[in-house]
């Protein structure tokens, strides 16, 4: 099977893509995959790290409002499909997938006037602009939450869920907590605030830094690349606490989220995928500056089924969060069923759904 695979920007497009090489290879190792994204975005650190080919294209997204950025965007939208174009021709895929950001648009729609079968991969409940466009044009939309359906052409909706599931339930458990400077026998929080972090969630956990650190239980705190001189030179000042651990950015997220008892994070749709796999408890703070407000509709397809504590980024404050991560944490009870009620919602048989939706079109 040869597949092109495209989805960028944030980490949240790019791990569905990745996770999805893996499965497929799993199951057909000889199969030849390429992905496609830009220079800029993050997918050209992350997929260079692995052994997959990678080429870029060039492209901007689309601003909602009128502005000459946006002529410049459709020229080199139409830049991009014809560069598409050329790298479909060479490398003759079976299929092309999408998996949200803007580097998917051209890709996408030059393989749909190739005949190449197509699938867009929604990770949200509410969907981007890329993949409300590209839903015109491709055979089907996967989409990881049933909420998303009705923004899209119904015959072509398949419910698959996230494939960065599956590999957040398969991923073995080996100790990551030592290897972080942290006691692998104490309850764990991960504080993480996206892919990029998450600078409102960085502040309100500074507020408390002195107080957490004082806790029998220890954190992980990510505080995203751009974020993580100014967070690590207040924690210097505030003496550092022994129990509080502080990385800008981790790789292989699944291991370390086995190894921890609560996640505090933005409410990103991929993360939501991995949580909700392996049944662990959240706070989740939905970042209000995404389009629709979509982050906060993810985290009610958590909360409304007693999965996740909702915290609205206007009403969070540093004692407010260690308030909360206290009333999980140190209730045995509380968390078991938290636990309970986050499993119900995971799908691990994901990247199994994708897979079995790629055969069906290139059969
Ligand atoms: C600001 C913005 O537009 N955010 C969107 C973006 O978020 P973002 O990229 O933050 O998306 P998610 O939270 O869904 O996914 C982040 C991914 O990065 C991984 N990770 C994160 C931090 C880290 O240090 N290491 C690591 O590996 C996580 O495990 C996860 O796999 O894409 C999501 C999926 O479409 C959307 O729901 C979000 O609304």
């Amino acid at each position: 099977m040869k597949v092109i695979v495209s989805g960028g920007g944030t980490g949240g497009h790019i791990y569905p893509a990745l996770a999805l090489i893996k499965e497929i290879k799993k199951r057909e190792p000889n199969a030849e995959f390429l992905y496609i994204g830009t220079e800029k975005g993050l997918e050209s650190t992350l997929v260079k790290r692995e052994d997959i080919p990678f080429k870029t294209i060039d492209i901007t997204g689309f601003k909602r409002k009128f502005s000459l950025e946006n002529v410049k965007t459709i020229i080199r939208f139409f830049k991009g499909v014809s560069r598409s174009k050329k790298l479909i021709r060479e490398f003759e895929p079976d299929i092309v997938i999408g998996t949200g950001g803007y580097v998917c648009g051209p890709v996408v729609y030059a393989a749909s006037k190739l005949n190449v079968a197509t699938i867009v991969h929604e990770q949200n409940s509410v969907p981007g602009l890329t993949n409300k466009f590209l839903s015109k044009y491709v055979n089907k939309v996967a989409i990881s939450f049933k909420e998303a359906e009705s923004f899209f052409p119904k015959e072509k909706v398949v419910h698959t869920g996230n494939p960065r599931a599956t590999e957040a339930s398969l991923v073995e458990g080996r100790d990551r907590l030592t290897d972080l400077g942290l006691n692998k026998d104490k309850k764990t929080v991960l504080i993480v605030g996206g892919s990029r972090g998450a600078r409102p969630i960085n502040d309100a956990f500074l507020e408390v830094l002195e107080v957490a650190g004082k806790r029998d239980y220890q954190f992980l705190y990510v505080t995203g690349e751009v974020h993580y001189d100014t967070v690590m030179a207040k924690v210097q000042e505030h003496g550092n606490p022994p129990n509080i651990k502080i990385a800008p950015f981790i790789h292989n997220m699944p291991e370390v989220l086995k190894n921890v008892h609560l996640i505090v994070a933005r409410a990103g749709a991929t993360t939501l995928a991995e949580v909700t796999a392996i049944g662990l408890p959240s706070i989740l703070i939905p970042s209000p500056y995404v389009t629709n407000n979509h982050q906060e509709k993810n985290a009610r397809a958590l909360s409304d089924n007693g999965a996740a504590v909702i915290k609205l980024e206007k009403e969070l404050s540093g004692p407010i969060l260690l308030k909360e991560i206290d009333a999980i944490l140190l209730n045995e009870k509380k968390w078991e069923q938290m636990h309970k009620d986050t499993l119900k919602l995971g799908m691990p048989e994901s990247g199994k759904l994708l897979y079995e939706l790629i055969k069906q079109l290139i059969k």
